[in-house]
């Protein structure tokens, strides 16, 4: 296997999203040419934190256009999607997209553009591996399909759930993985199994081709060089909130403390 590196909890923005074209790590626009040797792209190089917003933007805009919305102004938008206005205008300058003055963007390129360079323009193909409490959920859930997404396969390694039909597909055995990866051009996976199996999953899941990995099972994941990993674990996210409401309530007992 190539050199290895471990995955990030989804959220993460530390690293700059890869690309060779147009923006330095920072955002701050960089020399634009791709260095000698690597890959070029006619994407630009944009902030892990800005990737990881554009998909806000994105549903917010949505929302707008079902409304009828034909231009929304930044304020607008950014209270929509939940961010700062200044922000969100750095974020869109990133794109090109600065909007009209005094009129704001227009819903209906924004969101071509935002899907352009987040890849959603083609319908991407998803494994889920992990057919149990978490991974049935997953596969029931309809809602992928207006972001971009459907699940084209479902795996697991227990048989007596193999067959099983879930959301109008089959359950395969992970046995088939290779196959079937190969002829639904799967370059995406959900990995939804206990923490024990979930690397002996990925690195099967590398084996066939595949470079993004979506992982909910609680453990880190090693994986090579040119292989995506986010991580996605509630618990942590609840931990987090814990650590706000315990900081919360030591603020507000601490003018007793003092008295
Ligand atoms: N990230 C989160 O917020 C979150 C929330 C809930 C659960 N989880 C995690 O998600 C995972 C699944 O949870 P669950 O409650 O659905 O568990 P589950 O036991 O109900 O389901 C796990 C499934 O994985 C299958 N499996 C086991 N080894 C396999 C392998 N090698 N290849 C393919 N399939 C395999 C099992 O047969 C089973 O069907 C666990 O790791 C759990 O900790 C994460």
């Amino acid at each position: 296997m190539s050199q290895q590196r471990s995955e990030r909890p989804a959220g993460s923005d530390s690293r700059p999203a890869r690309s060779a074209a147009g923006l330095s790590a920072d955002g701050s626009p960089g020399h634009g040419l791709p260095e000698r040797g690597a890959p070029a792209s006619e994407l630009p190089d944009l902030p892990e934190a800005t990737v990881a917003r554009l998909p806000e933007y994105l549903r917010a805009l949505h929302v707008l256009a079902d409304g009828g919305g034909d231009v929304v102004s930044s304020e607008e938008l950014a209270q929509a999607a939940g961010v700062n206005s200044a922000k969100l205008r750095k974020d869109l300058s990133y794109l090109r997209s600065n909007g009209t003055r005094g009129v704001g963007y227009d819903v209906g390129q924004l969101i071509d553009k935002i899907e352009h360079v987040l890849g959603l323009n083609q319908h991407r193909a998803v494994a889920l591996v992990g057919v149990g409490n978490l991974g049935q959920a997953l596969a029931g859930y309809g809602g992928f399909g207006s972001r971009g997404f459907h699940i084209a396969a479902l795996f697991d390694a227990d048989p007596t759930r193999v067959g099983d039909r879930i959301a109008g597909l089959s359950v395969r055995h992970i046995d088939e993985l290779a196959e079937v990866v190969a002829t639904e051009h799967i370059a995406i996976a959900v990995i939804a199994t206990p923490a024990h199996a979930a690397q002996a999953v990925a690195d099967a899941l590398v084996d066939c081709g595949v470079t993004s990995i979506l992982n909910f099972a609680p453990c880190v994941l090693s994986v090579p060089e040119n292989v995506d990993v986010r991580k996605v674990d509630l618990a942590i996210e609840l931990q987090i909130l814990s650590f706000h409401e315990h900081r919360k309530s030591t603020l507000t007992a601490l003018p007793e403390a003092i008295s």
